[in-house]
């Protein structure tokens, strides 16, 4: 067994999911982020003095391993349960939809768990992978600046299915694997008023063209500042539709379908976002836990093997880190 490190291409949950439990196996990790922070499709945006999450909007927790790491992210101060005034749009009308499903945010933000699960691990932000080759015995990760990154004695791709297709280019297989694997856009709108909404609605599930959900976000245990803030996300097809649009002209139209569903008047915000999430989730589930390649020492994990939900991506990354650890 070598001393180089395994390389983590990745700091979403997956990544970090696989990286935790490889660290606490006495195994050196070096993790990699295009993005100048943790989370990924989990992360958080700062406003002023608060956060938004404009992806990840709850999670729930089916699996026994994980409804245990949730309960002691709780206990860590990392996660909360959030209890939203639950509502339903369908056909234009809007009515409570209570249920008794358990919902869980990290705190005070929903990247709180991707830093908790980072904390003091190497990693290298802002840097791109745009291959990754084994020469004799190692493996080299070379960024989009050109720089090389190595020796590594195994890597772990831990990014969206069509992103990771290219970087598994030395196993052919599990490239043409990731390569299958559809995933949808989604264009997430956030909105913040100086006044709140006078309307009992933190959370709808939504069926019409545009839209597919819309949260509360300030109702999120922990969630600091000043405004009323609201997160909008548009539905997979209609995402697709507008996919070139201007985030202004996206703001408009969204902020224009939220006033329309909400049972109360909706002011001019006093803030506006929007982005748009190429690969927000896979078209259909998978079964596959995890990719690998043992021989190689090549390995793949995220959301798009398994549920396309936090859980399935965390569950992911445990399999990944489990297979690798099985063939060292
Ligand atoms: C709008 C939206 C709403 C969602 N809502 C929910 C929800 O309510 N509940 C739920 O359970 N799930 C939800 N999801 C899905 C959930 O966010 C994902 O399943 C989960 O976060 C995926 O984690 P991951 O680690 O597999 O991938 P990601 O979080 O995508 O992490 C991949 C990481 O890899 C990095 N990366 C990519 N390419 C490279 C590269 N070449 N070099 C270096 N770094 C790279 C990215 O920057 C990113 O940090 C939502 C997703 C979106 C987009
Ligand atoms: N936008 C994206 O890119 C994206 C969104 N994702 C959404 O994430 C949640 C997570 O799913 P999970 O199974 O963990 O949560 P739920 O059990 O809360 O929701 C599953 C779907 O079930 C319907 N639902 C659940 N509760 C209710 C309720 N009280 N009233 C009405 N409907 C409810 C709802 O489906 P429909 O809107 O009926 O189709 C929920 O969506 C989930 O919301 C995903 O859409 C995941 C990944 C990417």
């Amino acid at each position: 067994m070598s001393n180089a490190p395994i390389a983590i291409i990745g700091t979403g949950i997956a990544g970090l999911s696989a990286a935790r439990t490889l660290h606490d196996a006495g195994q050196a990790v070096q993790l990699f982020d295009k993005s100048r922070r943790s989370g990924g499709r989990m992360a958080s945006k700062t406003i002023g003095s608060g956060t938004l999450d404009l992806g990840t909007q709850y999670f729930t927790a089916r699996d026994r391993r994980f409804t245990e790491i949730v309960h002691q992210w709780q206990a860590d101060g990392w996660a909360d349960q959030w209890s939203p005034s639950l509502f339903q749009s369908r056909d234009g009308q809007l009515s409570p939809s209570t249920d008794e499903q358990l919902r869980w945010v990290g705190t005070p933000t929903m990247s709180a768990i991707t830093q908790g699960l980072l904390d003091d691990l190497p990693v290298t932000f802002s840097c791109r992978i745009t291959d990754v080759f084994r020469g004799e015995e190692f493996w080299t990760l070379v960024d989009a600046t050109g720089a090389s990154h190595g020796p590594f004695s195994q890597v772990i791709i831990a990014v969206p299915a069509p992103q990771a297709a290219a970087l598994l280019a030395a196993a052919p297989k599990l490239a043409a694997v990731a390569a299958s694997v559809a995933m949808e856009p989604t264009w997430a709108v956030a909105l913040g008023f100086a006044t709140p909404l006078e309307t009992s609605v933190e959370g709808c599930f939504v069926r019409d063209d545009a839209l597919d959900w819309i949260a509360r976000d300030h109702s999120k245990p922990g969630r600091d500042g000043s405004l009323d803030t609201w997160v909008l996300h548009a539905s997979s097809q209609w995402s697709r539709q507008h996919i070139d649009l201007s985030r202004e002209a996206v703001i408009e139209l969204l902020h224009g379908a939220f006033a329309e569903l909400i049972d109360c008047v909706v002011p001019a915000p006093a803030f506006t976002l929007a982005h748009r999430w190429l690969y927000a989730r896979p078209t259909q589930p998978h079964e596959w836990s995890a990719l690998a390649d043992p021989g190689l020492g090549l390995y793949a994990c995220g959301d798009w093997c398994l549920s396309g939900r936090v859980e399935g991506a965390w569950l992911s990354g445990q399999e990944v880190a489990r297979k690798l650890l099985e063939n060292l």
